[in-house]
């Protein structure tokens, strides 16, 4: 499986912020889209999961050499700043949302087995959501997409809010799960990208572009990103 970006356009006002935007990502590879303040990575995952209009392009799925649009039900976004209906349990929420994907769920699973995957404590899980530290609002809503598996997982700077025990067990977790999955987290913090991604994407001036796999462990590779990313303007 792969997502095909086919010359995304989106302007706001006067500013071009993704200028043709091309890329290929295949499934089984974790991605770190790097990107300097404003370069348009959350405009991008948002344009995927169809909460902006493109103003040109495409995104498609390939499958088996077939391809079609990517829709919204494909994608799962885990927003920096999670949205989640504060005035439920996590506990209730998970148990609402296993109830209306219950088509898509592994038989014989409860919400206390993904609470346990997601190492989301006991006593955490009957709690509100509002008094939810915001690491684990994310964990929260990794857990929504462990459910109901969308094959294009899109994280905008996720892992900045986990505490260190925490980010491992997340990065344990994506690796798992990029199996089965597209794997695309934005980040500032490139240690986190050569540590986890298999391969890194620079959004600049509008398009995306692949920083060569050699440089990824390289001791030049951070002097080569800032070199990439100065372009931008
Ligand atoms: N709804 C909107 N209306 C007008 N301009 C917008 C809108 N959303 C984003 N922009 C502009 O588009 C540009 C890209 O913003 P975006 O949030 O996608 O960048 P980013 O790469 O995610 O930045 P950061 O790393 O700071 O989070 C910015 O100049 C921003 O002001």
């Amino acid at each position: 499986m792969q997502l095909v970006l086919d010359h995304i356009v989106k302007t706001f006002d006067n500013k071009k912020v993704l200028q043709g935007a091309e890329f290929i990502f295949q499934q089984g590879k974790i991605y770190g889209l790097l990107g300097r303040n404003g370069a348009g990575k959350t405009t991008l995952f948002n344009c995927l999961s169809g909460e902006t209009k493109m103003d040109g392009g495409r995104a498609l799925l390939e499958e088996n050499d077939t391809a079609r649009e990517l829709r919204e039900q494909d994608v799962g976004y885990v927003y920096s700043l999670p949205i989640l209906p504060e005035f439920l349990t996590g506990y209730e929420f998970v148990k609402f949302f296993m109830d209306i994907n219950k088509d898509k769920l592994e038989p014989g699973r409860t919400p206390d087995d993904y609470f346990d995957l997601m190492s989301i404590a006991k006593e955490d899980r009957h709690r509100l959501i509002k008094g939810y530290s915001h690491g684990m609002k994310n964990k929260l809503q990794m857990l929504l997409f462990l459910l109901t598996k969308p094959p294009v997982i899109l994280l905008d700077e996720p892992l900045t809010s986990f505490d260190v025990i925490v980010a491992l067990e997340m990065k344990n977790l994506l690796r798992e799960m990029k199996t089965d999955h597209i794997l695309i987290f934005s980040t500032h913090i490139l240690q986190l990208a050569t540590d986890l991604c298999d391969e890194l994407v620079v959004l600049n001036n509008g398009a995306l572009s692949s920083v060569p796999s050699e440089l990824l462990h390289s001791p030049e590779f951070e002097a080569s990103v800032i070199e990439l990313l100065k372009d931008e303007g």
